[in-house]
């Protein structure tokens, strides 16, 4: 009988059957708690209710974790080096840990320590490692094995020795775009890993070329940092700021296929609760309202609502003339000026000194008539129990506590006496005091700002326009300087914070005696209450302007005006930040000219840098055409290595917008299932949709499921296309407010084919490109 071959595919097919065997059962696990709910079964009693709770509750974030894992769930091994007989460790890497029924470890999470050598082996220093494997699945079927083995004696040296996993990454980034950014778990590449595993604390700055992977690295970092500082991250949660909602869209799957479903997403436009903006500014006024004087120019705003009446206030009450004299009301707004609160805080105190005010005119008036009649009979000589009773009312202040609060109130319901207050201090929501500032040329010219005339006049509008990106910043600034008047709410949640503080110890000492030390006690205490479905951290976060997040990623940010820096940093108090961008790529005038010039305000040199120097994206024959315009456009910034070298040549074509749809045609045929994009000038744009009338249009949600798409390059920003078609390049240069930057980012959307469309002569920084033909087919 001859020996059979092991067939390692076999063999990890066994393997991997296990693993996705363990998966079922867990799931099968999660789903029977889930469905036998809190209410029913066990014991009676409040600390059986809560134990199945917690169960509930454990089971429905398990499922919410393994619902994302099937697609690859076991992408990797590691075998370590036999030590002496000892022989090595051999582990499996999956998108989240698995133990088998013997608590054993079956998948080591990619994030764990053990894990770590996987993304780190090179062939020069390969660590403990003899052997890394990927596991290539199609379903649940292992359909292919690729080994490096680190056997240094038997390897050349490789030009790029540090990019790992080379057959595996090529393989990854050869497969067509589906129109949503897939994770990269079984492909990180060590420069990559350095940002996913870089501490939680301080400001990390990930600078990279495009296609350097910046997006990917930083969306594996926050699950990373979900994974190992889950207590503080879950509670406090983390937030990704991307450029607008296609992008956000583009990127929401990779986070739940790597087992995180509660991370926030946003855009700068909808930081504001309540405000979803989406219309931009022009250029000038974006410039204008990123700049931070504008902060100058809010205080201004709210200062110039509180005011003192010149003359003193007079209002008609009660059929009598109330005043308050101008030195009265000017000592009550200063001391209300000098309340550490804002503006509407301060209010409070400045109504009450008016109204003490009134009160007491009122009361001084009506005592002078009835004086008058006494003073009638009084000229008759004083009785004696007449001059008693004066002499008291002499030493008796008019009012005393009761009668003030009460003649206080009675004042504040009439009418005419609060809108007289209001008008000169009046309650303000941000979107009010903007509304009017903008809406009022007189008022900003008027106002101390620092901003010349014509910024001013770029900031006029008619009021009640609709909110732009650029506001929401703005927004925010009002809302610290004006704050809320929450006193009756506030009252409300001290009497409710201190019954949660009783049911948080009750919870407590149940978790204690339960021994169920992974729950949170205030999780728990939260979830008893019966006020519908539980909202997640994320939808918290979201509704709250003054929720500070536990980690905060910044994409695309060379983008972020001052003003939206602003808003950002309110919500990390803690300065826990990824910031993630390409000084290269800055195509907002508003935007970012260095990162210190943005980031030294608030963590003055305590910001560290990493940078991305691979180019995962763009073919080498188009990135040396992106080389020449980055050379023309920012000649002192360095474009990054690519890794592929496939694809077509790029090309260039003669062609008016008209002929459009013949190319596209021709460009769909070559990529198959794959996506296409026209990236054109603002003036080619209408011409170009009348061409493409089934086309996407702008960052829609839509954009990203169409085959084809034809977008502005702000709106190409971050996204990535198999075929990209430029269309105007003279004109993107021309429209750039940064000299050409725009023109950078288009050329480097393409992950295969790249054609450039002009109806006049090529822009020199294309020399590259020939013109191929007059016809595209
Ligand atoms: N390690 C990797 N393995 C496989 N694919 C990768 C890897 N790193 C990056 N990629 C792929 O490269 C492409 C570019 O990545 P990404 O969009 O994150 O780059 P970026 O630096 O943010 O680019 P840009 O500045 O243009 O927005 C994506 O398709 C991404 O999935």
């Amino acid at each position: 009988m001859g020996v059979r071959q092991v067939n390692p595919v076999e063999t990890e097919q066994a393997y991997v059957s296990r693993v996705y065997a363990r998966l079922d059962t867990e799931r099968g696990e999660a789903e029977r708690i889930l469905r036998s709910g809190p209410g029913r079964g066990g014991g009676a009693g409040f600390q059986a209710q809560v134990e199945r709770q917690v169960a509930t509750e454990e089971a429905a974030r398990r499922l919410a974790r393994l619902a994302g894992v099937e697609r690859a769930l076991c992408f990797g091994r590691i075998d370590h080096r036999a030590d002496g007989d000892e022989p090595g460790d051999t582990f499996y890497i999956g998108r989240i840990g698995l133990r088998d029924e013997h608590r054993e470890p079956l998948l080591i999470d990619w994030r764990a320590a053990a894990a770590r050598p996987f993304y780190t082996a090179t062939a020069t220093s390969p660590g403990t490692l003899a052997r890394r494997r990927h596991l290539h699945l199609r379903g649940r079927e292992v359909v292919r094995l690729d080994d490096e083995v680190f056997d240094l004696a038997g390897m050349s040296e490789a030009d790029r020795s540090t990019i790992v996993g080379e057959a595996a990454l090529l393989a990854a980034l050869r497969r067509g775009r589906t129109g949503r950014m897939g994770d990269v778990v079984a492909t990180i590449q060590e420069e990559q890993d350095q940002v996913i595993r870089s501490a939680l604390q301080g400001v990390l700055v990930v600078q990279g070329g495009p296609g350097t992977g910046k997006t990917v690295a930083a969306l594996h970092r926050a699950a990373y940092l979900l994974y190992t500082h889950r207590d503080v991250l879950e509670r406090r949660g983390v937030l990704v700021v991307g450029p607008n909602a296609t992008f956000l869209r583009y990127i929401e799957q990779v986070l739940p296929g790597l087992g995180e479903t509660d991370v926030a997403l946003a855009t700068v436009g909808e930081l504001y609760p309540g405000v979803r903006a989406t219309a931009a500014d022009s250029p000038g006024t974006a410039v204008v309202k990123g700049d931070l004087r504008m902060a100058g120019l809010i205080e201004a705003a709210v200062l110039d609502r509180q005011r003192a009446p010149e003359g003193g206030l007079a209002v008609e009450a009660d059929g009598l003339t109330l005043t308050v004299d101008a030195e009265t009301a000017l000592k009550a707004r200063d001391r209300a000026r000098a309340l550490r609160a804002p503006h509407n805080i301060q209010r409070r105190l400045y109504v009450h000194e008016l109204l003490d005010a009134l009160a007491l005119d009122r009361a001084e008036q009506y005592d002078r008539m009835t004086d008058e009649p006494l003073q009638e009979i009084m000229k008759s000589g004083t009785p004696a129990w007449l001059q008693e009773l004066m002499d008291e009312a002499e030493e008796t202040p008019l009012l005393d506590e009761e009668d003030r609060r009460l003649s206080k109130e009675e004042l504040w319901a009439d009418p005419l006496v609060r809108s007289a207050i209001d008008a000169l201090w009046p309650e303000l929501s941000p979107q009010r005091l903007l509304d009017d500032l903008f809406s009022s040329p007189e008022t900003l010219h008027r106002l101390e700002s620092g901003l010349s005339p014509a910024e001013l006049d770029a900031l006029v509008r008619p009021a009640g326009s609709p909110w732009t990106v650029a506001d929401v910043p703005l927004l925010d600034e009002a809302a610290e300087w004006l704050g809320q008047d929450d006193t009756a709410e506030r009252a409300r949640a001290r009497t409710a914070a201190e019954q949660r503080a009783e049911e948080e110890k009750y919870a407590r000492e149940v978790i204690e005696s339960a021994g169920l030390e992974t729950v949170d006690a205030a999780f728990l205490a939260d979830r008893h209450h019966d006020d519908g479905p539980p909202l997640t951290t994320a939808q918290r976060a979201a509704a709250d302007r003054e929720w500070a997040y536990g980690h905060v990623i910044v994409d695309e940010a060379q983008e972020l005006s001052e003003m939206a820096w602003r808003a950002v940093m309110r919500r990390i108090p803690t300065r826990s930040l990824t910031v993630v961008g390409d000084i290269a790529q800055t195509g907002s005038p508003a935007g970012a000219r260095s990162w210190g010039q943005m980031l030294d305000r608030y963590v003055p040199g305590r910001w560290r840098e990493q940078r991305l120097l691979v180019n995962y994206r763009t073919p080498a024959a188009i990135m040396k055409v992106a080389a020449d315009v980055l050379a023309a456009v920012a000649p002192d910034q360095t474009p990054p290595e690519p890794v592929r070298d496939d694809g077509p040549p790029p090309r260039a074509l003669r062609l008016p917008a008209g002929e459009l749809p013949s190319l596209v045609e021709a460009e769909l045929a070559e990529i198959g299932d794959g996506r296409l994009a026209v990236v054109s000038s603002g003036a080619w744009h209408p011409a170009v949709l009348a061409a493409l009338p089934d086309a996407e249009a702008g960052a829609t949600p839509e954009a990203l499921d169409s085959p084809v798409v034809v977008l502005t390059t702000g709106e190409a920003k971050g996204l990535e296309f198999d075929s990209v078609i430029v269309a105007d390049p003279a004109g993107i240069i021309a429209e750039s407010p940064r000299g050409g930057q725009d023109l950078y980012v288009a050329v480097t959307r393409a992950t295969r084919r790249l054609t450039v469309v002009h109806d006049g002569d090529l822009p020199d920084c294309l020399s590259l490109l020939t013109d191929t033909a007059a016809d595209p087919c």
